[in-house]
Parts: structure tokens; C-alpha cells; sequence
């Protein structure tokens, strides 16, 4: 946005969205804040409530501030969050929000008033891609939401489950190492799409038990739709933002957002159809894993459960949908930021190479049970969480009452996020915050685990990521694994100051550009 530009202008350049949209928008809304706020103000006047909201940036009519939410919402709030505090209250269309930027303000959020502020706001995209609620990220706080994550947790991704598997991961991991050593010397790999592919292999293990999305369907065709899915999970829709007003579904029509909608649902639908009839196919070759995910859930469907857990088809399909998008893109981006950092920084790379060959010496591949000696290799991934948390705001919550969040009024229903990233990089928490520096963590006690709240990449609390065990081993052991294998550098003619770390997308944040490296296999 240029210096001075007015907002509304900007707005406009930047978001062909919105350039459509605002002609339509402008009548209906204007009336829209008349009539509703109108009434709620002279609501709050008769009953002489008097409530203290966090402070606030200048708001623009009608939008009030979703402008702030258009490019790198995580940078622009930690900005505002230094001129008005920790708590700023913002107006994003006509749903109230809040934005907490400190370890003090999120411990609040996330353990003192946790049980209040657990829900998960409504969204109809959300609703449509996830059979109406049935899965745990987007679900509303509920017995339903606990029975699940109780069993995903058990079946999927807890400690003991995720011991057992580690077998699966490093079958991945063995596979690529193969491919990437058969390569032509000196040729640069995409290092997006071949981490991506690893992940979704062993996800897909996982779930499916040895079959991958991209091999259900073909390769590029799901990663188009988990893409899309993203994309639309994340897109500005005028149903999330104008809830109250009944036009906003009109509009979400009419710039073809419905149709989206309905079009991925159809296509992930297919996808999960696919997974469900060959797992329960007679004539089907068993997994060595036979308990995946989906022979799990198929038995609780089928009624061979536990007792008191009744699954229908639709919480079958909306928990790998969970275990797919919660999993897939997180681990992958975190691994793609840490390579990235340690290309740009050659003595943290140098250093935690030495570290994991000193250690693994002698063997042909790492294995999952060598990473729990590898120190400095933690130490790089905590500062990758640090700098890049792969959420910088957390999944948004809700407030379920009316809460008190150090000394500010918040209403119910009001947005919260939590901006980790912009925690991350607290000065008044962290030396040189911006500098990629892992060895700040031998003298301090801080970890991932949702106890410390200066670290947030999984989140805390009730609704923090159930899979810590798994992303952590994902991370820790491929990361590990590819530097063991490989010495890595850029393409002829590029350097290290060339690798942006620039960040894009809303919810995940991923490198705007693709990395390439040059892989040569270390002797
Ligand atoms: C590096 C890896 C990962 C990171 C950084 C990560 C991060 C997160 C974050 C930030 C949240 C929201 C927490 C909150 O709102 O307080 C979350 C929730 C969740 N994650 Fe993860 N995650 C990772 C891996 C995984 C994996 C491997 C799975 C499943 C296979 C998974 C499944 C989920 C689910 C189901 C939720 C929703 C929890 C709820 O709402 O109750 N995540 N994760």
C-alpha cells in the first residue's frame, strides 16, 4: 500500500474482490448499519450498560476494519499492537473482535478464561466442508467436539499411536532419500512440492493406511483440491463478516463463493468416497497398519465400537478432512521455513549438520528414536516456530459470555485471535527478536507444548492442536533425515540474500515464492 494511499483506495487496488463487490455492498450495508447498530445502540442506552472495550485503530465506515486483515494481518496488528497495547478491539464488518499480541494476554485467553472462550466462530464455508461441523477444528465447543477429539486423539494422533507409526514415517522418508539420490546430480528440486508429497505420504499412511491423497487420486489433481480447500477456508466471505444481514449471502453468490463451496465439497466428497469404498472393499490387500484412521472409524460406524461412541459416514469423512488439512499443511510449511532459514544462515546449518552426523555416525539413515539426541536440531525447529508459526493467529475462537480480559469488556460472540507470531517476536521477550538464532534456547526453559506463552506454534488449551506428538515427529525427523542424507545449496547463481522469507496466505502462511535447492548426497 503506498505511503499516504487512503485506505478505501487501497482497498480497492489490492482486492479485485472488494472492487466488484463495494458498488453492491455499500447500499445494503449503509442501511444495515443504521437499522442494526442504530438499535443496538439505543438498546444499550435504555438498559445504561456501560462496558470498557480494549482500544481500537480508526475504523472506516461499513467495513469498520477488515482493511486490516487483507496482506499480512499478523505484521500490520503487531504494528498497531505497539501504539495501543496488547488488547485491540477491532470491528471486522459487523462481528466484533479482539486481537491479544503478549505471553500475558494469551495466557489469559488461553488458560484463565479458556473455558469461556473456547468456541469456534460459525462460518458457512466451514460449515459446508466439514459435513456440517462433524470434525474438531471448526466444530463449536460441545459434548460432540470432546467424544471426538477424545477419539482422534486415542486412534490418530496420540504419543503411543504415534510411536507405533513412526515405522511409516521413516518408510517415507527412506523413499524420498532413494528418489532424491537417483536424481541428476546438480538439477534443482522444488523443495515445496517435495516436502508436500512426503507429508501427504505419511498422513496418508497414516489414515489410510499406505495410501497417500495424491495416489487416490492423481497427484496434481488433489493437491488442487487440498489447495482449493485452503483457499477457501480462508477467503473473505461476506457471510463470516456480515452475519446479521441477510443480503450477505446474496453476495457471496454472485462473486461465485457458494459455488466454490459446493464445487470442493463435491470434489473432497469424491475423494473421501474413494478412501471409504476400497477400505471396505472384500477382496482388499490389508495394510501392515491395520488400524488406520479410517478401518477405526469405519468400525465404529459399522457398530463394532467402543461403547457410547456413535460415528456416522459424515464424522468418518470430516475427521480425515481434519487430519488432511490440520496436518498436511502445517508440518509441511514448518519444514519449508526451517530449510529456508538454514540456507540463509550457513553456520546454524553447518552446526546442526555436524550435530545430527556426529550423532547418527555410521548408520545408513537416521531413524526416528536418534532424534531425541539431537539438541541443537530441536533448538533450530523451536526458533523456526518462533519466527514462522505456521497459524500466526491461532484457529479463532469465540466468546462463549460476556469475559473480562485484563480489565477490558468483551462481549459474547466476540472474535478472538491469538497473534503468535507477532508474540514470537515480543522485544520485551526475546533478544534481537528478528535474528534466526537457536542457540537462545540453551539458557531457557521455553517449549511448544501450550505451558510457555511466550512459544504458541500448536496453541494452548482446550482447543489447542491434539497432534503436538506427530508434528513435532514430522518436523524433528525429516528435517533431521534430509540433512543427514544431503548437503543442500542454492542454484548456480543465486545467494542466500536471494531466499525471501516473505510470507503468504491467511490462516496457514506459507513462502510466497517456491524454494529450489541443489541436493548432493553426503558420503
Ligand atoms: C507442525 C505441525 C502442526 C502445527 C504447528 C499445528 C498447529 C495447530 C494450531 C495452531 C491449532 C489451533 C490451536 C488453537 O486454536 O489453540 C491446531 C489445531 C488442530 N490441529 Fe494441529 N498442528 C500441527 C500438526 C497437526 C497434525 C499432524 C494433525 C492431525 C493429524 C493436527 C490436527 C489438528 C486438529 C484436529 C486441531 C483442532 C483442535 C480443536 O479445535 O480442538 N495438527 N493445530
Amino acid at each position: 500500500m503506498a505511503l499516504g494511499e487512503p485506505y478505501l483506495l487501497a482497498l480497492i487496488r489490492h482486492a479485485p474482490f472488494w472492487s466488484v463487490l463495494l458498488p453492491l455492498l455499500i447500499a445494503p450495508l449503509i442501511l444495515y448499519q443504521l437499522l442494526v447498530h442504530g438499535k443496538r445502540k439505543g438498546k444499550g442506552k435504555k438498559e445504561t450498560t456501560i462496558i470498557r472495550l480494549p482500544p481500537s485503530p480508526q475504523r472506516l465506515p461499513i467495513i469498520g476494519h477488515l482493511h486490516l486483515m487483507l496482506k499480512e494481518p499478523q505484521r500490520t496488528l503487531q504494528r498497531l499492537a505497539h501504539s495501543l497495547g496488547p488488547v485491540i478491539y477491532l470491528q471486522l464488518g459487523g462481528v466484533p473482535a479482539v486481537v491479544v499480541s503478549s505471553p500475558e494476554a494469551a495466557r489469559e485467553v488461553l488458560k484463565t478464561l479458556d473455558v469461556h472462550c473456547c468456541n469456534r466462530p460459525s462460518s458457512p464455508g466451514a460449515k459446508m466442508l466439514t459435513y456440517n461441523y462433524r470434525d474438531i477444528a471448526f466444530s463449536p465447543y460441545s459434548e460432540r467436539w470432546r467424544e471426538r477429539r477424545k477419539l482422534f486423539i486415542s486412534e490418530l494422533v496420540g504419543s503411543k499411536r504415534v510411536q507405533s507409526l513412526s515405522h511409516a514415517l521413516e518408510e517415507q522418508v527412506d523413499q524420498l532419500i532413494q528418489s532424491l539420490s537417483d536424481q541428476p546430480s546438480m538439477e534443482p528440486i522444488n523443495i515445496n512440492e517435495m516436502i508436500f508429497a512426503l507429508i501427504d505420504g505419511f498422513i496418508g499412511t497414516v489414515a489410510f493406511g499406505r495410501m497417500s491423497g495424491a495416489k487416490l487420486l492423481k497427484y496434481n489433481e488433489f493437491q488442487q483440491v487440498f489447495s482449493e480447500t485452503l483457499a477457501v477456508l480462508s477467503a473473505f466471505s461476506a457471510q463470516d463478516f456480515f452475519p446479521e444481514l441477510l443480503i450477505s449471502r446474496w453476495v457471496d453468490k454472485l462473486v461465485g463463493l457458494e459455488a466454490r463451496y459446493r464445487r470442493i465439497f463435491g470434489e473432497l466428497d469424491a475423494f473421501f468416497e474413494t478412501v471409504i469404498s476400497q477400505h471396505m472393499s472384500p477382496g482388499r490387500v490389508q495394510p501392515d497398519n491395520k488400524d488406520n484412521l479410517v478401518d477405526v472409524l469405519i468400525g465404529l460406524w459399522k457398530g463394532q465400537g467402543k461403547q457410547g461412541l456413535a460415528v456416522t459416514k459424515d464424522d468418518l469423512k470430516a475427521m480425515i478432512m481434519d487430519a488432511f488439512i490440520g496436518g498436511t499443511s502445517t508440518s509441511s510449511v514448518t519444514l519449508l521455513w526451517a530449510i529456508s532459514e538454514l540456507i540463509k544462515n550457513p553456520r546454524v546449518m553447518s552446526k546442526v549438520q555436524s550435530e545430527i552426523r556426529n550423532s547418527v555416525n555410521g548408520k545408513p539413515r537416521v531413524q526416528v528414536s536418534d532424534t531425541s539426541q539431537l539438541k541443537y536440531l530441536r533448538m533450530v525447529i523451536k526458533e523456526t516456530f518462533r519466527l514462522h508459526p505456521p497459524a500466526p493467529f491461532l484457529v479463532p475462537r469465540e466468546t462463549m459470555e460476556h469475559v473480562q480480559l485484563l480489565g477490558y469488556d468483551l462481549p459474547p460472540k466476540t472474535r478472538v485471535f491469538v497473534n503468535v507470531w507477532a508474540i514470537g517476536r515480543d522485544p520485551s521477550c526475546w533478544e534481537n527478536p528478528e535474528e534466526f538464532y537457536p542457540e537462545r534456547f540453551e539458557d531457557v526453559d521455553i517449549d511448544f507444548h501450550g505451558l510457555d506463552f511466550e512459544l504458541l506454534p500448536f496453541g494452548a488449551g482446550r482447543r489447542g492442536c491434539p497432534a503436538i506428538a506427530m508434528g513435532t515427529m514430522n518436523v524433528e525427523f525429516t528435517l533431521a533425515s534430509l540433512l543427514y542424507s544431503f548437503d543442500w545449496k542454492l542454484p548456480e547463481g543465486m545467494t542466500s540474500e536471494d531466499v525471501s522469507l516473505e510470507g503468504r496466505g491467511r490462516q496457514i502462511v506459507t513462502r510466497s515464492t517456491p524454494l529450489y535447492l541443489v541436493p548432493s548426497l553426503h558420503k
